[in-house]
């Protein structure tokens, strides 16, 4: 799949912007605070209908506007389907060929978008949550019912945490309530958990042979899953509710101490191991860069497996921050297949193969110029 065309109105700092891509790869050049993140940011919010950089949806409205919206054209199956998003203080709107969508979870997946940006090399160096994050973000767009038992996951584990609170004040003493809450967070749990399962195995099948690529079979890269509860694997769902059950059994007393839930997918955490060691703890800068790329490169050929086509690769303000030999490997991995923006500062530190059939863009206080139509 590919943008063909993204049209922006009062987003960040574009006023009016509208512009036509190539299928195989994009420079999107700028001097610093140009607007070249802004660029891709709505690329991708367009896919996921939230920024990779904040929550707070008011940033992504210019200054003085009440609203901005995002506009997209793309190209799926070889059909061409009009995308929009806008957002105003009302909230927003999410609309596939002029329909809109009501739940996010019937518009998320419409484009696929796999970014890879400097905040995503703290994937391995970083706290747990971004780990979550990661895996839940992309198992999202692959699988809409994963943003549905997500979102209901974290709406009774609020609602759980609240009255673990007052159990431990003793301002409540309605452990039956405590029961039906345990029942359906364990139900959510038990989706999301063998999901991640599924997903995970997926990843390590990509990722392991790509990251022996780019470190020219030096390396060897394992992914594990560090769960709240001892479970396999290869364990159904059914399994894994049973051990949840239990396992909220056992820390009953303990949960109401401590005024929280202390078992759960929100909990738990990925390790990645080369060569046997802890990358995190124990990974130069170079291994921890070289782990977040075979991460995303798998990222694209799982996509492509489980949707039937390439995602579209937002490389923001890295590509010259890896070596010629990774840059090459990526290169060699997307072969003109998957449609590709980058953005730089500077060309000198993108590999020329890349510039080569690239269309370039430059991008000056809110105005992006196509070098061709200029
Ligand atoms: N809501 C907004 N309305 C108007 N301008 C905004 C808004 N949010 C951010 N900006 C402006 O956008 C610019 C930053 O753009 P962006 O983050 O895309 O920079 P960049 O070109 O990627 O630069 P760098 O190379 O430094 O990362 C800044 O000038 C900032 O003031």
């Amino acid at each position: 799949m590919h943008i063909e065309q993204l049209k922006l109105t009062n987003y960040r700092n574009y006023e009016a912007l509208d512009i036509t891509f190539d299928d195989k790869v994009n420079v999107i050049i700028g001097e610093n605070a140009q607007g070249k993140t802004n660029l891709m940011e709505a690329i991708y919010v367009l896919s996921f209908t939230r920024s990779h950089r904040t929550m707070r949806e008011k940033e992504l409205i210019r200054w003085d506007s009440d609203y901005a919206t995002i506009e997209g054209r793309i190209t799926k199956r070889n059909q061409s389907i009009p995308l929009q998003i806008s957002i105003s203080s009302k909230g927003k709107k999410a609309k596939i060929n002029h329909l809109e969508q009501h739940r996010l979870s019937d518009y998320i997946g419409a484009v696929n978008v796999v970014m890879f940006a400097p905040e995503d090399l703290t994937i391995v160096k970083g706290s747990p949550q971004i780990r979550r994050r990661f895996m839940d973000m992309e198992l999202g767009q692959i699988q809409p019912t994963y943003i549905y038992h997500l979102s209901q996951y974290q709406k009774i584990l609020k609602q759980r945490n609240h009255l673990l609170k007052q159990l431990q004040r003793r301002s409540s003493v309605d452990e039956t309530m405590l029961d039906v809450l345990t029942d359906q967070l364990v139900e959510h749990a038990s989706f999301l958990l063998e999901r991640r399962f599924v997903y995970l195995d997926l990843l390590r099948k990509w990722a392991g042979p790509i990251h022996e690529g780019i470190s020219r079979n030096l390396e060897n890269l394992e992914i594990q899953y560090d769960a709240t509860i001892k479970v396999s694997e290869e364990a159904n769902k059914e399994k894994i509710t049973t051990i949840y059950q239990d396992s909220f059994k056992n820390i009953r007393e303990k949960e109401i101490e401590r005024g929280t839930t202390l078992v759960g997918p929100h909990r738990d955490d990925l390790l990645f191991f080369v060569n046997g060691k802890d990358v995190q703890t124990y990974g130069s800068q170079g291994q921890q860069r070289t782990t977040a790329l075979s991460i995303k490169l798998a990222e694209i050929e799982l996509i492509y497996q489980e949707v039937g086509e390439y995602p579209i690769l937002l490389l923001d303000d890295v590509l010259s921050e890896l070596d010629d030999y990774r840059q090459s490997h990526l290169l060699n991995t997307i072969q003109g297949k998957v449609q590709t923006f980058v953005s730089t500062t500077n060309v000198d530190g993108i590999h020329h193969e890349t510039l080569k059939n690239a269309e370039l863009f430059y991008v000056h206080q809110g105005v992006a110029t196509n070098t061709k139509e200029s």
